[in-house]
C-alpha cells in the first residue's frame, strides 16, 4: 500500500511550482489523508492506491454534480489534484509505474473531458452567464421589485400599523362610541319616555288649549251675553228707573187720593156717628113718645071706659058729664096730636135710617175703595221693592261686567281726541293731515295721519272726532268714573302737544261752564249726583279733595291757604318754602306730605277749589298757545263709602290729571324762564316715555323714579289702578310732526300691560290723608 507521506520542504515548493503559486487545497477529501486541511501541503502528503482510487471515485462524483458552476470548479480542482498525484507518482514512479499509466490515461481522458467539459462548461458557463446575466437582471428586477415590494411592504406596513392604530382608535373609538351608544341609546329610551311625556303634554296642552279655546269662546260669548245682559241691564235699569218715575207719581196720587178717600171716610164716619147719635136720640124721643103715646091710649082708654060708665049713669048730671066730654075731646085731641108727632117722628125716624143705611152704603163702598186702594198701593210698593232691588241688582251686575271687560282688557285705555280747527288757524280747504278711517272694524276707533305724503295709521279704543262735544266724551268715561265711587283708583290724563286740547278736555272751554264743562267738573257732578242716588241704598260717602301741580320738577300744593311762592319764586325755577316728597305704601297708595286736603260736600265748594287751583296753576303765553299750561297739574278726589245696611266699606281714588303739552323750542320760540319750563316739561314727558316704553317691553327695571311725573303716576302705570290716556291731536297740518310723535307714543302707551284693577273694601284707614293712587 502507498499513501502520501511528509516530503519536506523541496516537494512542497515543487508543487507550488505547479500550482502556479497559488494557495488552494490540491484534494477535496481524500479518504484517508486529512483533506479538510491538506491543501497544497504536497510535501507532507503521501499517495496509497486507495487514493487515488478514491480520487477516480470522485470524479464519478464530480460528474454528478448537479450545478455545472459547482462541477466545473470541482473538476478543476480535481485536475490539478490528479496533476499532483500524477507528478507524485512521476517522482515516485519505481513502485507505481502502471498506477501512473492508468493514471495518465485516466489524466487524458479526463483533460479530454475537462476540455470538453471546459467547453462544455464554457458554453454552459456563456449560457450561465447569460443565465446569470438574465437572472441578475432578473434578480435586479427582482431586487428592484424586491424593494419596490418592500418599500411597499413598508408603505404597506406603515399603513397597516396606521390601521392598526386607526383599528385601535377605532376599536378605542367603537368602545367609546358603544358607551355613547349605550349612553345615546338609554337617552334615546329616555328621550322617547321624554318624548312620549311630552306628546302626553302636548295631548294635553292641546287638550288644555281646546279648552282654553272653548273656555275663551265660552268667555267671549259670555262676554257677548255679559254686554248684552249689561245693555239689557241698562235697558231695564232706566226701564225700572221709569217705571220708579211712573210708580213714585201713581203712588203719590193715590196717597193723595188715599188721603182724601180717608179723609171722606173720616167725614163720613163722622157723620154716620152724628146720625147714629142723632138716630139714638130719635130713638130716644121716639120712645118716649111710644111711652106717652101708650099712656095717652091708656088714658084714652080709661077716659072712654069712663065716658061709657057715665053713658050708663046717665042721669048723672049734665055738668058732670059735659065736663067729661071736654076732658075727653082734650085727650083726644091732645091724642091726636100725640099721633101726629109720633107719625112724624117716625117719618123722620124713617128718613133718618135711609139716610144711615145710606151713610153705611157709601161707608161700606170708600171702605172697599180704601182697600182696593190699599191694595194697589201694596202692590205698587213691592213693585217699587223689587224695581229697587232689581236695580241693586242691576247696578251690581254692571259694576262686574264692566270691571270684568276692564279687567279682560287688562291695560291702560287709550282715547284720542282731535281738537277742531281754530279761527285762527286757517280754513279747512287746506289739505288734510288727519282723517278717520271707515271700516267697520275700526269705525270710531281708527285714526290716519298724513305726514311727508306717508300715511301712518292707528288704532285706539276709541277716537273722537272734532265735533265730538263734551258730553259726547264724558259719556264714555263716565262708567270709569262709576268705578271710583265702587272702590277702585282711577286715572285719567290728558297727553299731547302744546295747544292741542289737553285743558280743554280735563277743565272745559272758556269759562269752564255749560256746555264747554270739562271732564273734571263733569265727573265731580256725576259723583255727587250718584253719592245722594246712593244714599236710598244705604251708601254715606266723604269727599276729600287735593291739587297739585308739577312745575319745573317741583312739587306745589294749589290749595295752599298761605302761598308761598310768587311769580318772581316760580321764575327761579320753582324753589319754594316746603318740600313735598312723594310716597308710596304697601297698598299701592300714593302720599304727598304736607298737602292741603279739603273735605268737600257739594259740587259748588268743588268747583270753588277748582277755580282756585285753575287760578293758581303756572300757565303763560307761548306761539303755539295763548294760554298755555306751564305745569302738570293733578286733581285729586279720594272717595270713602259705607253702607250702613250691609256694612260694606269702600275706598276709591279718582286722579284727574292735565298734563303739560309738549313742545318744540323751535316752534314754542320759547326764552328765558319759558325756555326752562319747556325743558322741564319735555325731560318729564321723556321720562314718562321712557317708563312707558320699559312697561311695554316687560323690562325689569322701570325708571318711574326718574321723575316727579313718573313717579307720582306709578300706581296708575304700573299698578292696579284703571288707568285712561287722552291723547290729543292737533288738526293743523304743520303740526303733523308732533302729532306722529303723541300718536306712536299713546300707540306704546296702548300695549302696556298693567296690573288687574283692585278694589279697595273693607278698609277703614282715613287717616291718611294725602293719597293719590
Ligand atoms: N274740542 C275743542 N273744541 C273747541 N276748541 C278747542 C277744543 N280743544 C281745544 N280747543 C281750543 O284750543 C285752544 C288750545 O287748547 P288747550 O289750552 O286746551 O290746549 P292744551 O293742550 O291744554 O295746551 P297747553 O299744553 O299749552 O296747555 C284753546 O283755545 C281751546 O279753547
Amino acid at each position: 500500500m502507498v499513501g502520501p507521506r511528509s516530503n519536506g520542504v523541496s516537494n512542497r515548493q515543487a508543487f507550488s511550482v505547479i500550482d502556479g503559486g497559488q494557495d488552494q487545497a490540491p484534494f477535496s477529501a481524500p479518504p484517508s489523508a486529512s483533506a479538510s486541511n491538506a491543501g497544497s501541503e504536497c510535501s507532507a502528503i503521501e499517495f496509497t492506491k486507495e487514493d487515488v482510487e478514491a480520487l477516480l471515485n470522485e470524479r464519478v462524483k464530480i460528474k454528478n454534480r448537479f450545478n455545472y458552476k459547482e462541477r466545473c470548479d470541482q473538476m478543476t480542482d480535481y485536475i490539478k489534484r490528479l496533476r499532483i498525484c500524477i507528478r507524485w507518482f512521476q517522482e515516485h514512479e519505481g513502485g507505481y509505474l502502471i498506477e501512473q499509466e492508468h493514471l495518465q490515461e485516466m489524466l487524458d481522458s479526463a483533460e479530454k473531458k475537462c476540455t470538453q467539459t471546459e467547453v462544455l462548461m464554457q458554453n454552459k458557463e456563456e449560457e450561465l452567464n447569460a443565465i446569470i446575466m438574465e437572472l441578475r437582471k432578473t434578480y435586479t428586477l427582482l431586487q428592484e421589485k424586491c424593494a419596490k415590494e418592500e418599500l411597499d411592504k413598508l408603505a404597506v406596513m406603515d399603513s397597516l400599523s396606521r390601521e392598526k392604530e386607526a383599528r385601535i382608535a377605532a376599536e378605542k373609538l367603537q368602545a367609546t362610541l358603544s358607551e355613547d351608544l349605550g349612553k345615546a341609546q338609554q337617552e334615546h329610551l329616555n328621550i322617547n319616555q321624554k318624548i312620549s311625556s311630552l306628546n302626553d303634554m302636548y295631548k294635553r296642552l292641546q287638550e288644555y288649549n281646546t279648552s282654553l279655546q272653548h273656555y275663551n269662546s265660552r268667555l267671549q260669548t259670555e262676554l257677548a251675553s255679559a254686554n248684552e245682559t249689561l245693555k239689557s241691564a241698562e235697558r231695564e235699569r232706566s226701564a225700572a228707573l221709569e217705571d220708579l218715575g211712573t210708580s213714585r207719581g201713581e203712588n203719590k196720587s193715590l196717597h193723595d187720593q188715599l188721603t182724601s178717600s180717608r179723609e171722606a171716610l173720616n167725614e163720613a164716619v163722622t157723620q154716620k156717628e152724628s146720625l147714629a147719635n142723632e138716630i139714638g136720640c130719635l130713638r130716644v124721643e121716639l120712645q118716649q113718645m111710644r111711652e106717652d103715646r101708650d099712656r095717652q091710649s091708656l088714658l084714652v082708654q080709661t077716659l072712654t071706659e069712663e065716658i061709657a060708665n057715665y053713658k050708663e049713669c046717665a042721669g048723672k048730671s049734665d055738668s058732670e058729664l059735659h065736663s067729661l066730654l071736654m076732658k075727653s075731646n082734650e085727650m083726644e085731641s091732645r091724642c091726636f096730636s100725640q099721633n101726629e108727632l109720633i107719625r112724624a117722628l117716625q117719618d123722620r125716624l124713617a128718613l133718618t135710617q135711609k139716610t144711615l143705611q145710606m151713610c153705611d152704603l157709601s161707608a161700606m163702598e170708600v171702605r172697599s175703595e180704601f182697600e182696593e186702594q190699599r191694595k194697589v198701593v201694596q202692590d205698587l210698593q213691592n213693585r217699587l221693592a223689587d224695581a229697587e232691588v232689581k236695580l241693586v241688582e242691576g247696578e251690581n251686575l254692571r259694576k262686574k261686567l264692566h270691571n270684568t271687560i276692564l279687567e279682560l282688557k287688562g291695560n291702560i285705555r287709550v282715547f284720542c281726541r282731535v281738537r277742531p280747527l281754530l279761527p285762527e288757524e286757517g280754513s279747512t280747504a287746506e289739505a288734510k293731515a288727519i282723517t278717520f278711517p271707515t271700516f267697520t272694524e275700526t269705525l270710531g276707533r281708527g285714526i290716519d295721519l298724513l305726514q311727508n305724503g306717508q300715511k301712518y295709521s292707528f288704532v285706539f279704543d276709541k277716537v273722537f272726532r272734532p265735533e265730538a262735544t263734551q258730553e259726547d266724551v264724558f259719556v264714555e268715561i263716565s262708567q270709569l268714573i262709576q268705578s271710583a265711587l265702587d272702590g277702585y283708583k282711577v286715572c285719567i290724563f290728558a297727553y299731547g302737544q302744546t295747544g292741542s286740547g289737553k285743558t280743554f278736555t280735563m277743565m272745559g272751554g272758556p269759562g269752564n261752564g255749560g256746555e264747554q264743562k270739562g271732564l273734571i267738573p263733569r265727573s265731580l257732578e256725576q259723583i255727587f249726583e250718584t253719592r245722594q242716588y246712593l244714599q236710598s241704598q244705604g251708601w254715606k260717602y266723604e269727599l276729600q279733595v287735593s291739587v297739585l301741580e308739577i312745575y319745573n320738577e317741583t312739587i306745589r300744593d294749589l290749595l295752599s291757604p298761605n302761598k308761598s311762592w310768587s311769580d318772581a319764586s316760580r321764575a327761579e325755577n320753582g324753589v319754594s318754602g316746603k318740600q313735598y316728597t312723594i310716597k308710596h305704601d304697601a297698598n299701592g297708595n300714593t302720599h304727598v306730605s304736607d298737602l292741603t286736603v279739603v273735605d268737600v260736600c257739594s259740587t259748588r265748594e268743588v268747583s270753588y277749589l277748582l277755580d282756585k287751583a285753575a287760578q293758581s296753576r303756572s300757565a303763560g303765553r307761548t306761539l303755539m298757545n295763548e294760554q298755555s299750561s306751564r305745569s302738570h297739574f293733578v286733581f285729586t278726589l279720594r272717595i270713602f263709602g259705607v253702607n250702613e245696611s250691609t256694612e260694606q266699606q269702600v275706598q276709591g281714588v279718582l286722579n284727574l290729571i292735565d298734563l303739560a303739552g309738549s313742545e318744540r323750542l323751535s316752534k314754542s320760540g320759547s326764552s328765558g324762564d319759558r325756555l326752562k319750563e319747556t325743558q322741564a316739561i319735555n325731560k318729564s314727558l321723556s321720562c314718562l316715555s321712557d317708563v312707558v316704553f320699559a312697561l311695554a317691553k316687560k323690562e325689569d327695571h322701570v325708571p318711574f323714579r326718574n321723575s316727579k311725573l313718573t313717579y307720582l303716576l306709578q300706581p296708575c302705570l304700573g299698578g292696579d289702578s284703571k288707568t285712561l290716556m287722552f291723547v290729543n291731536i292737533s288738526p293743523e297740518p304743520s303740526s303733523s310732526g308732533e302729532s306722529l310723535c303723541s300718536l306712536r307714543f299713546a300707540a306704546r302707551v296702548n300695549a302696556c300691560e298693567i296690573g288687574i284693577p283692585r278694589r279697595q273694601t273693607n278698609v277703614r284707614s282715613f287717616e291718611s290723608r294725602l293719597s293719590y293712587g
